[in-house]
């Protein structure tokens, strides 16, 4: 199974230019998450700094219990082999052919026969439909299957954490949408956490448990697909809908008076309707990370916003919503929750994501999922307070108008 993958706090500036600050969210285990963000935020650099390839300047990163900010460079490399990383054109070695090029980590880092890495080779092209390219050099192939060469080749060591950057640049619809399968068909068999960074808003609506998006050096959300995908903020709806008019400009974020013009010029934006989230192809193990979801997301619900939990609860099946208490939708307008969730006996210590808090004193309901906030930091200007004042209560955010942000506070584990 995966590892999660907790960030606490992080900054990262070059120079003067900050790229993003106190950056927190949890990549739950096993789960596929996706990062959002118009270009220049700071998304590789993000991806760079999960991994230990670029150092922030504040923050954590926390994995199986390392720091990796902080840690040793024995630890970091240590840890650096739980992940695998697919690059942008997949970074193939032009004279190798495939099977060397996905060969090539085992043969670095393992002692395995010649006989063990052809197995574990063949059996990764196999996954990513390659069968039949062994011989064939990077300049021979199709970008898309350069990219799932790429992926055979972040395969090999066996990754409980896998990142993608841009895995659909270049691709046409078609072969973006086959890899979308693709990628949550090895979700199922490798249970592994996914991070996907892309810019592909079909890839966003479709495949992820979890969207944050960076905006204006922050993190603006970071949680369940069902509160960006029905957030109303201008900057999401923009993202969203791929429009030119709303904060989003070419290079800088515009003025408000020009957004203003903007959408008084061609209307207000609407929130695009849901789509489903890719099933599992047939024949392939479920994904166990979606069980596991429910149960956390279904937990935290009462903290989402009214449009999120109304889609969670949606999804949910007749025998899920009583397993967990809902009314179901033909009594009402949802969610209509009834007596105390039963949430099913866990048998280790649930997974919250963000863990929990003390229930807030004026709350009457022990059993409700506690109230997981974060003010807004968007938009935050540089010399605005910090995102977590001190002693601000779950239950003075709930009832601000920002219920929509949320994520971990900072020192929080
Ligand atoms: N090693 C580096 N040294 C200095 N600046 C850097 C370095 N790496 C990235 N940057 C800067 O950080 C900013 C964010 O870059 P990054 O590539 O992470 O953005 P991105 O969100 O991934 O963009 P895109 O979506 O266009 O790929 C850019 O202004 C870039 O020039």
């Amino acid at each position: 199974m995966g590892v999660e993958v907790v960030v606490d706090g992080l900054s990262k500036s070059f120079g003067p230019q900050t790229i993003w600050r106190d950056v927190s969210l949890n990549l739950p285990q096993g789960e596929i998450s996706v990062l959002l963000g118009p270009s220049g935020t700071g998304k590789s650099v993000f991806l760079k700094s999960l991994v230990g390839l670029l150092k922030p300047d504040e923050g954590k990163v926390v994995i199986n219990g390392t720091d990796i900010c902080t840690c040793s460079e024995k630890d970091l490399y240590e840890v650096r082999k739980l992940f695998g990383v697919l690059f942008q054109d997949g970074a193939l070695f032009g004279s190798m052919n495939l099977y060397d090029n996905i060969a090539f980590p085992l043969r670095e880092h393992t002692r395995k026969s010649e006989s063990e890495i052809r197995n574990v080779v063949l059996e990764k092209m196999e996954m990513v439909g390659l069968i039949g390219a062994e011989d064939k050099l990077p300049g021979e192939i199709s970008g898309g299957m350069k990219k799932r060469a790429g992926l055979a080749r972040a395969l090999v060591l066996d990754p409980e954490i896998l990142l993608f950057d841009e895995p659909d640049s270049g691709l046409d619809p078609v072969r973006t949408a086959v890899q979308n399968q693709l990628i949550v068909d090895l979700n199922a068999q490798i249970d592994a956490t996914f991070l996907i960074v892309t810019h592909d808003i079909n890839t966003a609506r479709t495949v992820p448990d979890n969207i944050g998006m960076l905006y204006r050096r922050n993190l603006v959300m970071f949680g369940p697909r069902e509160v960006l995908l029905t957030s109303d903020e201008p900057v999401v709806v923009q993202f969203l809908n791929g429009r030119p008019d709303g904060p989003i400009g070419m290079s800088e974020e515009k003025d408000t008076a020009l957004v203003e013009a903007e959408l008084a010029k061609h209307g207000r934006p609407q929130v695009p309707p849901m789509m489903p989230q890719l099933e599992v192809s047939p024949g392939l193990p479920d994904r166990t990370a979606v069980h596991r979801r429910k149960d956390r997301v279904l937990r935290q619900l009462r903290s989402l916003n009214p449009s999120a939990q109304e889609e969670i609860l949606k999804s949910l099946t007749p025998d899920e919503l009583a397993l967990y208490g809902f009314a179901s939708p033909a009594t009402g307008s949802w969610p209509q929750q009834q007596a105390a969730p039963q949430a099913p006996a866990p048998q280790a210590p649930p997974q919250q994501f963000p863990p929990p808090q003390p229930a807030p004193a004026q709350q009457p309901a022990p059993a409700q999922p506690q109230q997981q906030m974060r003010p807004s930091p968007h938009p935050r200007q540089p010399e605005e307070e910090p995102a977590w004042p001190g002693g601000l209560q779950a239950e003075e955010e709930t009832a601000g108008s920002r219920r929509r942000w949320f994520g971990r506070k900072r020192g929080e584990q």
